[in-house]
């Protein structure tokens, strides 16, 4: 069953007061411009929803909806127009077409299938591609749109004005569209696809390897949008009552991007706040563009004047706040006493004690594992097991291939020889996505957190790859930052943290996948001494508590030879040796490995069992004295 949060309904009705209040204005206090003016935001916001449901939770800009606005007006546009109109306007209209003369809503609903079925085609291909790529492939979609509907004359009177189209949408009927618009697209915004599809527009590495597959949700994202482009093209359509196919082309693509980009391209309050804002700003140049007699001086013609108008408009605000007019987070969400209102009371730090213990039993296995780079042997022949309730020490000097092996393992990097055994199972072969899902989770060198998300969405992503265990993924996700000390900071926005706080917080969202293997790259990077001391603690517990298999990989020797019971070396990509710390401190290939090959082996041996074993240098593994 999807869960609705207080939270969500609360932030619904908060951005459609706004609406609500502007139609009673405008009926009230302006009737009839004011009226239309205001029944075109309310469409306006519907098409920047459908965008934003899209680009702002994917982060890839879209130009493709406004074709879908085309193929909504003209579908609902044909099913609906009046048939005498029909006979002089459309001659050649094919049979099947003609006559059919519906009302607006069940015209629309059909629309909206057509529209549907048109973005399940393009959106197989579209969701596979990321970055400029995709928003390119989507400004594909646009002009294709435009083309055929130019030349499809006998259905849609190509460039010509498509006329008849009964006028069934007013304010009234516009109004409660938008709500349902706004409602849909914050319920997507908050749900688990939506908050799936924001990690990824983030980080899209980190959230695969979550559990978030990414092309099905920018696939979901996609035609989710497109239905809401679809509807605002209908009601555009029966709201001007004409229409020709460069009023659906790359002027509206501009204004309606230059909308969204404005308010912040991220959330529902930014779409609705973008959209009024920049229809002002056109409403009032739009009078000024004609020219104007100010009594003293007189403004003359300037073609185009509404356009400048919006460009320059974003470039101030671009300028100054990068994320648009309202930022990253909904207003409600910025709003503190309205979200305390709305939210339900925290779990208690004790309610870490209910998290479930995670099975015990098993192995991971790493089979002649190894990876080339384009003829370069990054890694060949890694063999050692990871056992439940042991910490496994991954080490090696710079480019040994520690990190290939990891990402190997975890399925980032596909490996190109060898295997990886959960329990007998091979994951080499899963999807990477699914192999979080299979018991694996792991952490980057380079801390990859989702940084626009807050500490607790960034548990709750990872939380939500479980499915079936009748948990709530955000009750979950509290109850895991309360595991590593990090409950205090749940509404804080991941970037915000100190560096330790984020080395702690990839660690809690690994945990919430509730993995029985963990791979740790370099947990203790770039931390001080009290917060490395702090995740030693975590780990330690963690470990014991939940029988967790942890590989770490570590420059820090102390902590390897201190948290470890079994190391594993690495050298320039060749295994060469395993064993307790001890044996490993004192194994000469180990040595000549960190020290090099200028001296003996008995030589360095000797130097580093006087300096009390291998310690790191500065400039990474290397001398220990
Ligand atoms: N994507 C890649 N393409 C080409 N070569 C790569 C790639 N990733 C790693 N390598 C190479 O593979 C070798 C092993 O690199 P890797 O990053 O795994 O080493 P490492 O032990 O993790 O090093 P460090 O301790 O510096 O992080 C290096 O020679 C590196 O240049």
């Amino acid at each position: 069953m999807v869960r609705v949060r207080r939270e969500t309904v609360v932030g619904i009705l908060l951005t459609s007061l706004p609406l609500l209040v502007a139609a009673a204005v405008a009926s009230s206090v302006f009737p009839g411009s004011g009226e239309r003016l205001v029944t075109l935001f309310m469409i306006n916001v519907i098409a920047v929803l459908g965008i934003g449901m899209y680009a702002g939770n994917s982060g890839i800009v879209s130009f493709g909806h406004v074709g879908f606005m085309a193929i909504g007006a003209y579908a609902s546009g044909l099913l609906t127009i009046n048939p005498i109109v029909q006979k002089t306007a459309l001659p050649h209209l094919p049979e099947w077409l003609a006559g059919i003369d519906m009302s607006f809503l069940p015209a629309l609903a059909v629309a909206l299938v057509v529209v549907a079925l048109v973005a399940v085609l393009i959106g197989i291909p579209v969701a596979r591609l990321a970055g400029s790529s995709a928003s390119i492939a989507t400004l594909g979609f646009l002009v294709i749109v435009h083309v055929v509907l130019v030349a499809s004359t006998d259905i849609t009177r190509g460039s010509q004005t498509f006329f008849g189209i009964p006028r069934a949408v007013n304010l009234w009927v516009a109004l409660p569209f938008a709500i349902a618009a706004i409602a849909v697209a914050r319920l997507y915004r908050d749900s688990s696809a939506g908050l799936k599809l924001r990690a990824s527009r983030e980080d899209e590495i980190a959230s695969t390897a979550v559990g978030v597959n990414v092309k099905l949700h920018r696939f979901i994202g996609w035609v989710l949008g497109a239905i809401l482009a679809g509807a605002a093209g209908a009601l555009l359509a029966h709201f001007l009552g004409a229409f020709s196919p460069k009023d659906f082309y790359f002027n509206l693509t501009f204004v309606l991007l230059a909308m969204l980009i404005l308010g912040g391209v991220t959330t529902v309050s930014g779409a609705v706040g973008g959209t009024a804002v920049i229809m002002l700003i056109v409403e009032l140049l739009r009078k000024l563009e004609g020219g104007v007699d100010l009594g003293f001086v007189t403004l003359p013609t300037v073609f185009g004047l509404t356009d400048i108008g919006i460009g320059v408009a974003i470039l101030v605000v671009m300028y100054r706040l990068q994320d648009g007019l309202f930022g990253v987070r909904e207003l409600d969400e910025r709003l503190g006493w309205l979200k305390r209102l709305a939210a339900k009371p925290a779990v208690s730090s004790d309610g870490a004690q209910k998290i479930a213990p995670i099975p015990a039993g098993g192995t991971l296995k790493v089979e002649n594992l190894g990876k080339k780079f384009a003829g370069l042997v990054a890694l060949e022949n890694a063999n050692f097991e990871i056992k439940p309730g042991l910490v496994t020490g991954l080490i090696g000097p710079n480019g040994a291939g520690k990190s290939t092996l990891i990402n190997s393992v975890s399925g980032v990097v596909p490996p190109s020889s060898g295997r990886v055994l959960i329990d007998g199972r091979d994951i080499a072969s899963l999807p990477v996505y699914a192999v979080p899902v299979a018991g694996l989770a792991r952490t980057f060198q380079n801390i990859r957190l989702f940084k626009n998300l807050t500490v607790l969405e960034n548990v709750t992503v990872a939380a939500s790859a479980l499915k079936g265990n009748g948990e709530d993924p955000m009750e979950s996700a509290r109850l895991v930052l309360a595991e590593v000390g990090l409950d205090g900071f749940a509404d804080q926005l991941a970037g915000t943290l100190s560096y330790g706080a984020q080395r702690r917080l990839e660690i809690a969202r690994a945990l919430a996948l509730k993995p029985r293997y963990l791979l740790l790259d370099e947990p203790a990077a770039g931390m001080n001494p009290a917060e490395t001391q702090e995740l030693m603690h975590v780990l330690d517990r963690i470990r014991t508590k939940y029988r967790l298999g942890l590989l770490v990989v570590e420059h820090d020797l102390k902590l390897i030879m201190r948290l470890c019971d079994i190391v594993v070396v690495l050298n320039k990509g060749q295994q060469i040796a395993i064993g307790t710390p001890a044996e490993i401190q004192a194994n000469p290939a180990v040595i000549e490995a960190y020290i090099g090959r200028r001296r003996s082996a008995g030589q360095a041996k000797r130097e580093a069992v006087e300096a009390g074993g291998l310690q790191p240098s500065a400039s990474g593994l290397q001398n220990p004295a």
